[in-house]
């Protein structure tokens, strides 16, 4: 099998008997694709005794929860194995295990994570899990850190944003995040009940001043190789253990990028708390939140400034001070970006089941507007914002 093909549930089984690496591998004797991303397929291999034991997932020539009419470059699991790759050779107690890569077939063969749940779900089924914002800090400090100028010799850095130019990957995030939302536009999808609040935003010209300077960061700031989608949904936990997955997005970007897309998602969790869960347990969740968003901060600084200060290289950047300088704006780039992800999961292309999967009509519209709002006032607040608690007593201040 050379010629790029999409593989059927016999031919994934096929595929992992040869590059699954097991001892045994005649012993993998089924698949199931389960697959519930936007955009691949992913097919779970069982062995005789009904368990699942690896991953087989492939790219498809368009995006899955649009179709055929919308193709999509399938380079994007190139970038998804590298970026993986990359980030496990320095962390890998938090990234999955890639086993194989297939330029051709577009394949990537990995790790199964089945004794894990998606931290969604999780969050969604009142689950806290209190190590993860932790580990999540750890995760992003080490993987930002081994990828910027602070650590690498320029002409490696200059080599590796060359490798990870990822522009399709990009551009669907500089549309989605930056233009649909604040425009009309057929990808837009939310109840005609919050139109109100969603007109309110594209009025405001203020906003639209902040969000192009956000998108024009995302253009042109090489600051490390990011993770490009790190929601809660791309990351697996188990008691005592966080595990990254999905990284096609990955490329050189803002540090910000990726820290806000994980701290508007906590924050997506606790716009929707009082739809979710009855009031007592909808107060406790939005407290974890907060509390997982602070611990996340906080590690994620602490780590990187030991960091810096320990394996930093480059002599004018390890210049005592420069590092805290170099936080506060990072600080300012990730309350923005939050934002952004708060505003595109409530009224564009692709939603949050934090958000969608509230069954009462007037609480999700209500969540859905509690979102557009706080991502409008962390997106024009960014200076006023200074930590991880001053954002607690901010977004506590909103609802
Ligand atoms: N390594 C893994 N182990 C177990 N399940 C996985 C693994 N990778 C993906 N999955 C399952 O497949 C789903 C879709 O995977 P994902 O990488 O998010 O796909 P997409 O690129 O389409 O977004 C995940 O939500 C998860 O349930
Ligand atoms: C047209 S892709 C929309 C959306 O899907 C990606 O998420 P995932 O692959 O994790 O489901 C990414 O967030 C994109 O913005």
């Amino acid at each position: 099998m050379s010629q790029y093909q999409t593989f059927t549930a016999e031919q994934a089984v096929a595929y992992a008997k040869e590059h699954s690496g097991l001892v045994d591998p005649s012993e993998l004797v089924r698949a199931e694709e389960i697959g519930d991303g936007n955009l691949n397929l992913v097919f779970k291999i069982y062995d005789t005794q009904n368990v699942s034991r690896i991953i087989v997932k492939q790219a498809l020539p368009y995006v899955r929860c649009v179709g055929e009419s919308w193709p999509l470059t399938l380079d994007r699991a190139r970038l998804e194995a590298q970026t993986l790759i990359e980030h496990y050779q320095h962390c890998p107690e938090h990234t999955v295990k890639v086993i194989h890569y297939d330029p051709e077939q577009y394949v990537i063969v990995m790790e199964d994570l089945s004794d894990h749940q998606i931290w969604r779900s999780g969050l969604i089924a009142g689950l806290h899990y209190p190590q993860a914002a932790q580990q999540l800090g750890e995760y992003l400090a080490t993987v930002l850190f081994y990828s910027s100028d602070f650590y690498l010799h320029p002409h490696r850095k200059k080599e590796l944003v060359a490798q990870f130019m990822n522009p399709q990957m990009c551009e669907i995030t500089e549309d989605l995040f930056f233009n649909d939302p604040y425009m009309e536009h057929e990808r837009n999808n939310y109840p005609a009940a919050i139109e109100k609040a969603v007109h309110a935003l594209r009025d405001n010209s203020d906003l639209k001043v902040a969000v192009a300077e956000l998108k024009q960061r995302f253009f042109s700031s090489p600051q490390a190789l990011l993770h490009g989608d790190i929601h809660s949904g791309s990351i697996f936990v188990k008691s005592g253990s966080l595990k990254v997955i999905d990284a096609e997005f990955g490329f050189f970007g803002p540090m910000g990028f990726d820290l806000g897309c994980a701290i508007g998602n906590l924050l997506l969790n606790y716009c929707g708390a009082e739809g979710l869960f009855d009031k007592p347990t909808a107060q406790q969740a939005k407290a974890q939140r907060l509390g997982d968003i602070e611990t996340l901060w906080s590690t994620f600084t602490e780590r990187f400034s030991v960091l810096v200060k320990h394996h930093g290289s480059d002599q004018a950047l390890c210049v005592d001070g420069y590092v805290s300088l170099f936080l506060r704006n990072i600080w300012r780039d990730t309350l923005g970006f939050a934002g952004t992800e708060l505003i595109r999961r409530s009224m564009g292309l692709s939603h949050v089941a934090d958000l969608d999967t509230i069954s009462d009509e007037a609480q999700r519209h209500a969540s859905l507007c509690r979102a557009i709002h706080l991502g409008r006032e962390l997106i024009l607040h960014t200076d006023v914002i200074t930590d991880g608690d001053s954002l607690s007593a901010f977004v506590r201040r909103a609802f």
